[in-house]
């Protein structure tokens, strides 16, 4: 079988199974099947077969007539991550600029960048190869910024579509405050590009995983007339997202403040201006009052937590576990090129040591057990952020996130394996790797958790996503 070949008929699987359940809990799930239809969702699932058993259990649910795909030692099966929060067009720059604060940064550093995407010859060469690299990094759902160009925001979803990724993709909304080349001209090209691309995108050839996503790029960007414009887009469809940053810079904070005194707070900037809702994404949240956090609630916003690009433009330390703690739904972001990885992996490092920033700083009470308030975020924590708390905030957690019967099967097959070319789990020896062995659960939690903290893109064998093979290190050669 081969990435680009179209699965007609039940695949199973065999093998370790990693499942978030929770923002606090994970199961670990060793010699499991996973059987995956034709329509890319799975069909049924079994757990502790014995490798003699596995003829029987197909068998029984008449599946003997299926392609056995048998995992090696040292590999395991993941949901795929979701980055809720990343710029296509800005992947050329990751590693640039990293001296500036985010206001700087962006005059310098990135609406430059994001200006060559006039030219849709170079943003189809671009994309072609962002896209790729970031399936590649094992993100099976993918929140897009890209710029303000429909040509060009046209061509990123054609070629995210192509790829068969699950997107959103939303061409940026700025009327003012920019670089006077990269600067809508006015609200109403800003709403007719935006409706443009939105039709475009909803007539994209199936099979299409793809969808538009309302993108204004943050308050100081768009003028009042124009949010609200967007507002009513968004409550005319409902199956429209909205895609945002909210409070990442203390002076971003300030100027927003200053451009719109009639709002009380920058979350209530969005809010008055219909913008704030259940299908609401807000990148970064690091400098909320607590009367924003509780609007957020209220409105059932979600955030993404992108802690790469938090330290590296200076920006703050997200209180994740105080957002979760108040019932609010956080994803992970990789933020490109605030963040200079396209890797989920290098934004779950990072949400890790963020907590423990937070936990040194302002320690949790030993009493507050069930808070995640001052505490270092677990292994199931930062798992479910990548997975389902991300799908969670994109409103897919019906369709993706875990493994279930009935969802997608977005998933990703990884291996600690030494053959990997990344030093891996030692322990983990070749000569036995064709053989399933038998796994326990904790061999198979430490496997995890050294994947997620020392793994990169060539332990990432294959990405799945809807079932189809869709990229991974076993397609590069
Ligand atoms: O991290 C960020 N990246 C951006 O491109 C951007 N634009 C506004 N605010 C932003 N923050
Ligand atoms: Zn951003």
């Amino acid at each position: 079988m081969s990435p680009t070949d179209t699965v007609t008929q039940l695949v199973v699987f065999y093998g370790p199974l990693v499942n978030p359940k929770s923002t606090s809990s994970l199961l670990l799930l060793p010699n499991s099947l996973l059987a995956v239809a034709a329509n890319g969702e799975i069909d049924w699932i079994e757990h502790n077969v014995h490798p003699s058993s596995v003829q029987d259990v197909l068998a029984r649910h008449g599946s003997l007539d299926t392609l056995l795909i048998a995992l090696k030692h040292g590999e395991f099966i993941i949901p795929g991550f979701v980055d809720t929060h990343t710029h296509a067009p800005q992947v050329p720059n990751i590693g640039s600029g990293q001296q500036y604060e985010l206001l700087d940064w962006l005059k310098e550093v990135t609406f430059p960048m994001e200006a060559r995407f006039a030219d849709a010859d170079f943003a189809h060469r671009a994309y072609t190869k962002i896209v790729e690299r970031i399936i590649n990094s094992g993100t099976t759902t993918c929140c897009y910024y890209g710029t303000i160009h429909l040509e060009a925001t046209k061509k990123l979803a054609e070629i995210v579509n192509s790829y068969g990724q699950r997107a959103f993709v939303g061409k940026c909304n700025m009327d003012h405050n920019s670089l006077h080349d990269y600067v809508e001209p006015s609200v109403s090209s800003s709403i007719d590009d935006t409706n443009a691309l939105i039709s475009h995108i909803r007539s994209l050839p199936s099979p299409r995983l793809v969808e538009p996503v309302l993108t204004p790029r943050f308050a100081m960007s768009c003028s009042g007339s124009l949010m609200t414009q967007l507002g009513a887009i968004a409550s005319a469809d409902p199956s429209l997202r909205i895609q945002t940053h909210i409070s990442e810079n203390q002076e971003e904070v300030r100027q927003t403040l200053e451009l719109f005194p009639e709002a009380t707070s920058y979350a209530d900037v969005y809010d008055r201006h219909g913008l704030l809702g259940p299908r609401t994404i807000l990148a970064h949240a690091i400098h909320l009052g607590d009367d924003e956090i509780a609007l957020l609630k209220e409105r059932d916003a979600g955030v993404s937590h992108c802690p790469t690009s938090n330290f590296n433009l200076r920006s703050g330390v997200c209180p994740v576990g105080k957002l979760t703690d108040h019932g609010i739904k956080v994803g992970l972001g990789t933020d490109v090129s605030g963040g200079f990885s396209p890797s989920i992996l290098t934004a779950i490092q990072h949400a890790s040591i963020a907590s423990k920033i937070v936990a040194i700083q302002h320690p949790a009470e030993p009493s507050a057990t069930t808070s995640f308030a001052g505490r270092q975020l677990p292994l199931a924590t930062l798992l479910y952020l990548a997975t389902l708390g991300g799908a969670r905030v994109c409103g897919l957690e019906d369709r993706i996130g875990s493994f279930a019967p009935g969802k997608a099967f977005d998933a990703l097959v990884v291996s600690v394996r030494g053959d990997t070319g990344n030093p891996g789990l030692w322990g983990v020896d070749l000569d036995e790797a064709l053989n399933v062995k038998h796994v326990e659960s904790k061999e198979l939690e430490v496997w995890l958790e050294r994947f997620l903290f020392t793994g990169d893109d060539r332990n990432i064998r294959r990405v799945y996503v809807q079932g189809q093979w869709i990229g991974g290190a076993e397609r590069i050669r």
